[in-house]
């Protein structure tokens, strides 16, 4: 259809958008048109476009669809989602806004966004985030059929690690014995107890475990998991010997508390170890860790070496399982 529009570079798209918007200027039936590095908005009123923003006449398909934050900006933004809240990962604070209010104002669902403002840091693993749209930094996030309280300005979640957990459930037998060393506010724990696991869960973070403990009430599964704050070192002497399956998902750290996994494992038992490691060598010093630690009170089978993502430029995240058994 032909219509008047305002003709402006991309990068100027959405703050033109905006101030046409408000001036309620904006042809909300047609779609608004990226070509060569231009926007083109629809307008209702060509004369009463603000003096400055140049007004051409062309064609432009009339809106079917709802609007999408690409729609509003001009190019596609990366983000994901966790619950009702959006997490973006840009270096520029400006761009981030940009984006955030194209979200907000756009079809997508979301009663916060976010940006990451640091790494995770710290024993607990939590980051910074600056909130751009909204105020609540707790949601609950759904996956693979299992619900999550959290925090994320509170306690540690990557909505990215999804299959690689469901990989591992996946392997769980109904009435095990499984530990989650590092356990979080339960995306491990619980699952596992679903599959019908007998679950100890232990993290360093109160508020972690305060989370794990309410998702433990959401999922129906409180009767199957016990639940400790503290150091994973403290439940070492109450449940030597115990354990058929353990979680040890603190890359990084977990060879310091591989003692302690030993300790832990009944006769027969597997591990599940995540680590960061270089490329050329991504699962080599994991498993001369372990064999370290178990060796030789326990053999030691590398069941599956698995890449589960890349982490920074030539680091990956892998995970090693690993059945030990006691000689
Ligand atoms: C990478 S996060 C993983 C959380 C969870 N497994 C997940 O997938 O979301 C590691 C967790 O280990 C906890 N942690 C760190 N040191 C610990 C320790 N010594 N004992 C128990 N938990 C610890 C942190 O608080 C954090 O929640």
């Amino acid at each position: 259809m032909h219509a008047p529009c305002v003709r402006v570079p991309t990068e100027e798209g959405e703050a033109t958008r905006r101030r046409l918007a408000d001036a309620d200027l904006v042809d909300e039936s047609l779609d608004i048109v990226v070509e060569d590095g231009a926007l083109y908005i629809p307008v209702t009123g060509p004369d009463a476009v603000p003096d400055g923003l140049r007004v051409v006449e062309r064609d432009v398909p009339e809106r079917e669809t709802p609007t999408s934050p690409a729609d509003l900006l001009g190019f596609e933004p990366s983000y994901e989602r966790l619950g009702d809240i959006v997490i973006l990962d840009e270096d520029d604070p400006a761009r981030a806004a940009r984006i955030a209010d194209a979200i907000a104002e756009s079809n997508v669902r979301a009663e916060t966004v976010v940006n990451r403002a640091s790494k995770v840091k710290g024993e607990t693993r939590v980051r910074d985030w600056d909130v751009l749209v909204g105020e609540s930094t707790e949601t609950v996030h759904r996956e693979y059929g299992c619900e999550f309280a959290l925090d994320i300005a509170e306690v540690y979640f990557s909505p990215r690690l999804a299959t690689e957990r469901h990989r591992v459930v996946q392997q769980v037998a109904d009435g095990e014995r499984a530990v989650d060393m590092f356990a979080g506010v339960g995306p491990y724990a619980i699952p596992m107890a679903r599959a019908g696991a007998e679950v100890v869960a232990t993290d360093i973070n109160d508020r972690a475990i305060d989370y794990l403990r309410e998702n433990a009430e959401r999922n129906d599964v409180a009767d199957r998991i016990t639940a400790y704050a503290g150091d994973v070192r403290e439940i070492a002497d109450d449940y030597t010997g115990w354990a058929e399956r353990l979680v040890m998902n603190l890359p990084h750290t977990a060879q310091e508390f591989l003692d302690t996994a030993v300790a832990l494992a009944g006769e027969e038992c597997v591990l599940h170890y995540y680590d960061i490691q270089h490329e050329d060598e991504r699962y080599a010093p994991g498993e001369a860790a372990i064999r370290d630690a178990a060796e030789p009170a326990y053999d030691v089978t590398i069941e599956t070496r698995h890449t589960v993502r890349s982490y920074a430029p030539h680091e990956y995240n892998v995970c090693l399982d690993v059945r030990l058994t006691r000689n």
